[in-house]
């Protein structure tokens, strides 16, 4: 079974963009555990300008569902995943500029400082997934690091998947082949929507999350977010 764990930055944007606390985070995270998502994902990123540090505290005390906290493990990072101890910590290597996240580690090359990092959240009871493009060597490395779980980087997927879904997947199948050969967890996210979602499961039938979250939200505009979250959860029934 492929869980769904919607990530609310989106909505932290335009709570944002006023200044006020509408929409409300918690609120949103707890409606949409609701209408069935199976966990929710935050990024709070260091200039915070979507979710913040508070919302993280404010949510970790509400969500029920399994709470997914991505981010650079910079040591505001490590600091709130010691104090909330969230389900699962994703360590992605965005710089603090990102406009968002272009990229998975390299696993090989920063294998020590990725391995350190591992070792300070598992020690805190916190399984730990790495964001890696699909490259078996990156997923290899991931591995040797003490990751629970990989986290494919789905964006150059969800780019070529209207010019040629076999060929956009073929390397993620690659990818989740080394990954459950290595027993590591298979997670999955970026830029994944209602066009591309059901292909990547029926391709990748092994995965055992995706967090979604930009197209998600911006779904819910047209479609409402009960609506729109039921729809996500049947492409990957
Ligand atoms: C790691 C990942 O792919 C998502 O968390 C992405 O970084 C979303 O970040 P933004 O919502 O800031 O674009
Ligand atoms: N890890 C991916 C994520 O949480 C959401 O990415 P996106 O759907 O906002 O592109």
């Amino acid at each position: 079974m492929t869980k769904l764990s919607v990530n609310i930055n989106k909505i932290a944007t335009l709570r944002n963009s006023r200044g006020g606390d509408n929409p409300n985070v918690v609120k949103a995270a707890l409606d949409a555990e609701r209408f069935g998502a199976e966990g929710i994902t935050v990024h709070p990123r260091p200039d915070e300008r979507h979710i913040t540090y508070q919302d993280v505290l404010d949510l970790s005390e509400v969500v029920t569902t399994e709470f997914n906290i991505e981010g650079y493990p910079d040591e505001r990072f490590m600091e709130i995943i010691k104090k909330v101890k969230p389900a699962q910590a994703t360590l992605v290597p965005d710089p603090p500029t990102a406009i968002t996240s272009n990229a998975g580690w390299d696993t090989v090359k920063h294998e020590g400082f990725l391995k350190e990092i591992c070792e300070a959240i598992k020690a805190e009871g916190v399984r730990v997934s790495i964001f890696v493009d699909p490259d078996p060597q990156f997923v290899v490395g991931a591995k040797n690091c003490g990751a629970d779980r990989i986290e494919l980087y789905t964006e150059p997927y969800a780019a070529n998947f209207h010019k040629g879904k076999e060929e956009a997947v073929s390397h993620y199948v690659a990818a989740a082949a080394k990954a459950q050969e290595l027993g590591l967890g298979i997670n999955a996210g970026h830029d994944l929507d209602l066009d591309n979602l059901k292909y990547l499961k029926e391709q990748l039938p092994q995965l055992d999350e995706v967090s979604i979250g930009h197209a998600l939200v911006c779904d819910a505009l047209y479609m409402g977010f009960e609506n729109t979250i039921q729809l996500y959860l049947r492409q990957l029934k």
